[in-house]
């Protein structure tokens, strides 16, 4: 199989995490274009969807299903969304689509991530996939002196501006071996929207498309 095909495995996988007549909270990206297909071919009715992005958004419409804003519920069962890295412990890197303010957000308000990965999204240690961070403009500069200390390289994701009117730092050269640590001080430098490890919101469950099938990880 190869990795379009595990992800439509995995999309269609993570169908079963909806339950009927529920909001579901749904992530950016290619991975989760497939969910958001199998759910709208899978006839499960749901109440509407919280989306990340401007993109997730559009192709929810496409398909008739209600797209509601966050301030519009109190909290969200079910999250599911895509990765760009996931460790053993279900922490992950994210924000290759530029959508990780949003994903973050939503994410925030559900019980439960249901993270939906192919294999080679599974690592060790994150960092080798280029970080993604979204700033204010005014302290990139400032911003990559920062993340030179800590031995990565910022770079500026050109042409990119967010859904929120920010850019996007990528950061390569970093090894996250504390994601929990590393989040809580990046985050709080001043500039930093958003940091690309999602660690306080990690994933409970990751559905991950392999040769063999689709792997259940629980964390
Ligand atoms: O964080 C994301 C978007 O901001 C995506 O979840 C991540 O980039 C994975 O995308 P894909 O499913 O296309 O591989």
């Amino acid at each position: 199989m190869n990795q379009d095909q595990l992800k439509q495995l995995v999309g269609r996988a993570a169908v079963d995490y909806v339950t009927p007549g529920q909001i579901v909270g749904v992530g950016t990206g290619s991975t989760v274009d497939c969910f958001i297909d199998a759910l709208a071919a899978s006839g499960v009715a749901v109440a509407g969807a919280v989306s990340s992005s401007e993109r997730s958004t559009q192709r929810l419409q496409k398909h008739g299903i209600k797209v509601l804003d966050s301030a519009d519920v109190t909290g969200l069962t079910v999250y599911i969304d895509g990765a760009d890295e996931i460790d053993g412990n279900g922490f992950m890197v994210k924000g290759g689509g530029a959508a990780l303010t949003r994903e973050k957000i939503v994410a925030d308000l559900a019980e439960k991530f249901v993270c939906i990965a192919d294999a080679s999204k599974l690592v060790q240690t994150l960092g080798k996939f280029p970080l993604p961070v979204e700033i204010i403009p005014m302290a990139a500069a400032q911003l990559t002196r920062r993340f030179a200390k800590l031995g990565g390289e910022a770079r500026l994701r050109a042409g990119v501006v967010t859904d929120n009117g920010g850019h996007i730092l990528d950061v390569t050269g970093l090894s996250i071996t504390d994601p929990l640590a590393f989040e809580a001080e990046v985050s709080q430098w001043p500039g930093v929207v958003t940091v690309g490890v999602f660690a306080r919101n990690k994933a409970q469950v990751c559905l991950l498309g392999g040769a063999d099938g689709v792997k259940t990880l629980i964390f």
